[in-house]
């Protein structure tokens, strides 16, 4: 049996999502691994300046007990004016005060140039692997969903990567020189603070894990509010014509109450950190004063190391509430690094295989031998499909909505592998090409003509890049898009708006044309490509077509029958499977599918 087109290679099979339940511990250590490390400069500087700060700060307690035993001197009887060591004294407390507080201006930019360096970096691997990743993963998820993570996860990673630069360092650093500085005061009084301060830590690093899980939910709804919101502000003219607001208006509200209902969850959790350190402070307060009123009348110790502990613990206190508070947002971090690693790490199902070699001068002819496809979402769109078109033949597929057109399309772009049987371009099996070069040998007309916010010039161009402005007005031109674009104010340079929203549905059709036209592909692909044109622009648009698309395969979707008549062949598609195929003359007198499609049209 003819096979007609040879596998090359059976394609590797789908690999699942890596990142499926890691933990949120073990994202955030591989997001500070492999994204913040490589600006290790930044943090190394910002962690010296995190140094200088700590010494200068830890250095104040022991500096007011000096300073208070001065003063005690002072106050004693036989004073004879303000020795020169006191004034020493002053002078380096105001020194210490310059010195930590231009070391925490360092430390500041330093750190967030680090962190702001490592985010552009996530973001632009996370927005490329989405973009070279699979058409089913962007397809299937909502719009909202990716938007969502490029904001709110990405702030998340940045505030745990700041809080972790700036805190971790100084706060570490800060109370092991303010508890050495109180050791040396007072030891007794210090191993008393020991015990009470960690009992405040248990409960924080409960709240934590608490505000992780809650966080991930309230995270993943705020894409559902996005994608609601993008929704309904792009639908404003069905909205208003339908008088839908209510409807969309309820929906709304029922968002946000909820968005709002989660946030506040999140917002309690941590709003007990500080209030739980609080109470431990002021219970530790009320434990050293009466501790040391009765060691002082003991003179098991003296007023100076009592206010240079104080001034430690002072000093200590808002650096361990940072560290207490820092478990919180680092959890938020890792749930927020889990999802980033979910969409780096996800291994798309169509790749070129290792194997794969370049389409070099492809002829353009086409096959789809017994070709079943079911769509991720278990939609069955094609059942054993067998068709072909000849090097240069302009074949259209025709039948009813839903029978299977559109798909072959997306097949013979790869953006999916069929189930089984193949896809061939010039005889052999696509999955054997590079995606590159399969897609450089094809050119797609979509119903929807998808503009970008730039000039007409630059959408046109989009279908062969550096292309030259005579070349786009010769394809503008046979597009029988030309006269238009002159009348637009600005004409080649004027700006096509966001989704080409400044052009009318048929403006964009010839401008998607010309860009099809452009790109020169020895295979045309065209899916309702003239469906918003009068019946004048069509006429026109078919001339330029038929003549463009002599030498070239074209496939044809139309469900204007009128337009398919001219094809040298006209397959009929129903319920994923060719049931008819030959000229319309034949078709008809066959009086089958097409026939019946025919008459059901003019009727
Ligand atoms: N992205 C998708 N995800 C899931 N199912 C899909 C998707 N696109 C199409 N389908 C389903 O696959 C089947 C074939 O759809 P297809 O778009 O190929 O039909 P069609 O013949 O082009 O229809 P129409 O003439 O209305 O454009 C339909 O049942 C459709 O619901």
């Amino acid at each position: 049996m003819r096979t007609g087109c040879s596998i090359r290679k059976r394609g590797r099979t789908i690999t699942s999502d890596k990142a499926g339940g890691r933990g949120g511990a073990r994202s955030l250590w591989r997001l500070i691994r492999e994204r913040y490390l490589p600006h290790w400069k930044w943090f190394a500087l910002g962690t010296a300046c995190a140094a200088i700060t700590s010494v200068a700060a830890a250095s104040y307690g022991y500096l007011l007990k000096l300073v208070v035993e001065g003063l005690e001197d002072l106050a004693g009887p036989e004073t004879t004016g303000v020795p020169a060591y006191l004034w020493w004294l002053v002078g380096i407390i105001g020194a210490a005060a310059a010195i930590r507080s231009l070391s925490l201006y360092g430390m500041t930019l330093a750190n967030n140039t680090g962190v702001q360096r490592a985010i552009v970096d996530i973001q632009a691997d996370q927005f490329d692997s989405l973009t070279d990743g699979d058409f089913a993963r962007l397809s299937a998820d909502r719009t909202g969903g990716f938007v969502s993570r490029f904001i709110n996860d990405v702030n998340a990673l940045r505030e745990a990567g700041l809080r972790l630069a700036n805190n971790l360092t100084k706060g570490v650093l800060t109370v092991i020189g303010v508890l050495i500085t109180m050791l040396i005061m007072d030891w007794k009084l210090t191993l008393v603070l020991l015990v009470i301060y960690p009992i405040a830590f248990a409960p924080v690093i409960a709240l934590g894990n608490s505000v992780r899980k809650r966080s991930k939910k309230a995270q993943n709804q705020i894409g559902e509010v996005t994608s609601l919101l993008s929704e309904s502000f792009q639908s404003a003219r069905v909205v208003k014509a339908y008088g839908l607001e209510d409807y969309q208006k309820a929906r709304a509200r029922k968002g946000f109450v909820e968005r709002s209902r989660l946030f506040l969850k999140v917002l309690t959790d941590k709003a007990a950190v500080d209030p739980i350190l609080e109470i431990t402070g002021g219970l530790a307060l009320v434990g050293i004063l009466g501790l040391t009123a009765w060691r002082i009348a003991e003179g098991d110790t003296s007023l100076g190391n009592f206010v240079g502990v104080i001034g430690a613990v002072a000093v200590a206190a808002p650096e361990l509430r940072a560290l207490g508070t820092l478990n919180a947002v680092a959890q938020e971090g890792g749930a927020a690094a889990d999802r980033v690693f979910e969409i780096l790490d996800a291994d798309p199902a169509i790749k070129d295989r290792d194997d794969a070699i370049a389409l070099t001068a492809p002829k353009g002819g086409l096959e789809f031998r017994d070709v079943h496809f079911v769509y991720p979402d278990g939609s069955i769109a094609l059942k054993g499909l067998n068709f072909s078109a000849n090097p240069g033949e302009t074949v259209a597929l025709v039948g009813p909505s839903g029978s299977g057109k559109s798909t072959i399309f997306n097949l013979l772009l790869r953006l999916y592998d069929p189930l089984s049987g193949s896809v061939c371009v010039d005889g052999n099996d696509i999955r054997g090409f590079t995606g590159a070069s399969l897609r450089r040998a094809t050119a797609l007309v979509a119903q929807e003509a998808l503009l970008f916010d730039d000039t007409i010039a630059a959408n046109i161009a989009l279908g062969r890049m550096g292309a030259s402005r005579d070349e786009i007005k010769q394809a503008a031109k046979a597009a029988n898009a030309h006269d238009f674009i002159l009348s637009l104010p600005g004409g080649y340079d004027a700006m096509a708006g966001e989704m080409g929203r400044n052009l009318s549905g048929g403006q964009r059709q010839r401008i998607a044309l010309a860009r099809a036209i452009l790109r020169n592909a020895p295979i045309l692909m065209l899916d309702e490509a003239t469906s918003a044109l009068d019946a004048e622009s069509e006429a026109k648009v078919q001339a330029a077509l038929n003549a463009f698309s002599k030498d070239r395969t074209t496939l044809v979707i139309a469900h204007r029958l009128s337009t398919v008549r001219s094809a040298d062949r006209i397959v009929v598609i129903e319920d994923g499977k060719a049931v008819e195929e030959g000229t319309h003359l034949e078709l008809m007198s066959a009086a089958g599918a097409y026939k019946r499609l025919v008459e059901l049209q003019l009727s």
